[in-house]
């Protein structure tokens, strides 16, 4: 483990600019108040193998470790219709640049259930002392259920405009930033991060 010093610093590496404002937002200042953990980031692209949802973060918090050569964080965020067995999946960000807002919701047009989930996977891989070997990673699950809509609200990150998280009138894009925060994918994710560095990377 990286953590012999009194902090552990951990990069969360992503090539998204949005995600690193509200998983810094999510912590917050008081992260420090529960564990030893320093977060600071990284941007790389990181090549994503094809397959499970869990697969595919792992690899890609291996990968950026054994790049980094350091205590990594990264995540992998699915927008899962249920009419379509989980996809577009891990795949929405190629199906999000290709066919837009509009189309996602064509896809559903055939269906009567409109219903979906977002879900984010954060994986956590310690590369500071990799020397060849295969590494582990650790993952952490996130999900919040709600309907594929129309899009409405301003279109800033990804496909939050058409996703209505259930018990809610406005989508992602129209709701406060701290609302979102509050019950996305994301937050109850770094939740169970959190709980994480607390146990294992607690202040002395
Ligand atoms: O809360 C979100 N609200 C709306 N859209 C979102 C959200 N979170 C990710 N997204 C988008 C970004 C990308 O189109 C796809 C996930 O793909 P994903 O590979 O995880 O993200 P990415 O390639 O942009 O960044 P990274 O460098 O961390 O892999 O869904
Ligand atoms: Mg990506």
């Amino acid at each position: 483990m990286a953590a012999s010093g009194a902090d552990l610093t951990v990069t969360f590496v992503t090539g998204n600019e949005n995600k690193l404002r509200e998983v810094r937002s999510i912590l917050g200042g008081d992260q420090a108040a529960t564990n030893r953990v320093q977060l600071t980031s990284h941007k790389l692209d990181l090549p994503e193998l094809q397959g499970d949802p869990l697969e595919i973060a792992s690899n890609k918090a291996r990968l950026a470790a054994q790049q980094l050569k350091c205590a990594v964080l990264v995540e992998d965020t699915s927008l899962c219709f249920n009419a379509l067995q989980g996809l577009p999946g891990p795949y929405i960000k190629w199906f999000l640049e290709k066919i837009g807002h509009d189309g996602l919701n064509r896809m559903l047009d055939g269906f009567d259930d409109r219903s979906a989930y977002a879900q984010c996977i954060f994986a956590y891989c310690d590369g500071s002392t990799w020397s060849g070997e295969e590494l582990e990673a650790r993952t952490f699950v996130g999900k919040t259920s709600g309907t594929i809509v129309a899009s409405r609200g301003p279109a800033n990150f990804g496909w939050d405009p058409i996703f209505l998280p259930d018990g809610f009138h406005l989508t992602y894009a129209e709701m406060d930033r701290d609302v979102k925060n509050s019950i996305s994918h994301r937050y109850r994710a770094l939740s169970a991060v959190r709980e994480f560095f607390d146990q294992a990377f607690p202040i002395e």
